[in-house]
């Protein structure tokens, strides 16, 4: 198949290629609750929330309706996102894993498990310290680990097993500059938006997965009655509330959070949702107002990130942040780019943070991030203890 020409809105009976066989480096691929879709750029576009709105206008008129734009945000509050217009789309229903489960062949396998890291137990301990009833809140601290790659990834490999592991996640691939590939298994969407009605799912509030179902379900009833983790989840959920209240007529905010499972972990989970009062208002221009949520980065937001800048070893890039696709009339859906790695023809970085309260325990938070690299080393085929 070549992807010559735009097509839109496939129903699933005519979904006649495999998107992962189709999808090469350079593309954009994401599946999810609205669906999949796998667009091939050809321009790329830089852009933040000062000037978006007004380089997309000029895009869409000159583009047309059947036109649409993908990219990622960087986790940076105003940083630019990278974007590619795509040329031609291709739009199915959400990706189902298939085949046989196949084992991975490449160099992902390098990555050492539970390396120890006690520069993030420090940085958590010292972030304990600076809480105080009218100032911090919640900072969330993140560690990153690289490799290098022997051979270069076969991400539609990755893609694939990702896909079969994480059947409710937001599955993606997105081109980064000087040809970096941002590839991984979101559970968390930041907004989606459809005609008039958005939609946001922050997570906040964890725990690992645990082999042993009764202890697994236990710890899960545990995480739904933890004051810290409420504590945690609250603070997000007050402020996408905040955010999205002056945009909707009436919005919906659950009194409490629901459970919601990865293979790896358990989230305390919220669905927001609203009609927007104007219709102009896309689904990048929610997106922009509501990143960076307390789920990635704390609360209030200027003081955690200058914590995180203080704390944190490596730059977070575009881990963090948000990835997704939107149509010329606005509709589209960013999920939170998190349980993903940057990876290049040579290396591999990834990422895995966690929310840090009054209460918080430095040993645990490690383990937290242990846990959500999982993701993204099971689909490399690494297996942990
Ligand atoms: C920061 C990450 O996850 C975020 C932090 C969470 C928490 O602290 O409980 C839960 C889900 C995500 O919003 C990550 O996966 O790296």
């Amino acid at each position: 198949m070549t992807l010559q020409e735009a097509e839109y809105s496939i129903p699933a009976s005519d979904w006649l290629h495999d998107p992962l066989a189709e999808y090469r480096q350079g593309d954009f691929l994401m599946s999810g609750t609205a669906g999949s879709i796998l667009g091939r750029g050809g321009s790329r576009l830089s852009m933040g929330p000062h000037n978006s709105r007004q380089i997309l206008a000029g895009h869409f008129a000159a583009a047309g309706r059947r036109s649409a734009i993908a990219g990622v945000l960087p986790f940076v509050p105003g940083g630019s996102g990278e974007f590619v217009v795509m040329d031609s789309t291709l739009r199915g229903p959400r990706l189902a894993p298939s085949g046989p489960a196949r084992a991975v062949k490449d160099g992902g396998a390098a990555m050492a498990p539970n390396a120890p890291d006690p520069h993030f137990t420090a940085a958590v301990a010292k972030a304990l310290t600076k809480f105080t009833a009218d100032g911090l809140q919640k900072v969330v601290l993140a560690r990153s680990r690289s490799t290098t790659l022997p051979k270069p990834l076969d991400i539609n490999q990755l893609l694939a097993r990702l896909i079969r592991q994480n059947p409710t996640a937001y599955v993606f691939a997105a081109p980064l500059p000087e040809g970096r590939t941002l590839v991984g298994a979101s559970p968390e969407l930041l907004i989606r938006r459809n005609g008039t009605m958005a939609l946001s799912n922050p997570l906040a509030g964890s725990v690992p997965r645990c082999a042993d179902p009764v202890q697994d379900l236990a710890n899960a009833a545990a995480l739904l009655e933890s004051a810290k983790d409420l504590r945690e989840h609250a603070i997000v959920v007050e402020m996408v509330a905040e955010v999205l209240n002056p945009l909707c007529i009436n919005l919906q905010v659950p009194a409490a959070p629901e459970l919601v499972r990865t293979g790896s972990m358990w989230h305390l989970s919220s669905k927001i949702s609203g009609r927007l009062k104007d219709p102009e208002a896309t689904s990048l221009d929610l997106a922009f107002a509501l990143h960076p949520t307390p789920a990635v980065c704390g609360w209030p937001t200027q003081m955690a990130c200058d914590l995180i800048a203080e704390l944190e070893e490596s730059n977070r890039g575009f881990y963090a942040g948000a990835v997704g696709w939107m149509d010329a009339a606005g509709d589209g859906e960013w999920a939170v780019s998190i349980r993903c790695a940057d990876v290049s023809n040579d290396d591999l970085r990834v990422h895995a943070g966690a929310g840090i309260v009054p209460g918080s325990d430095p040993e645990l938070e490690l383990a937290e991030t242990e846990a959500k690299f999982r993701t993204i080393l099971a689909g490399l085929g690494v297996t942990q203890p």
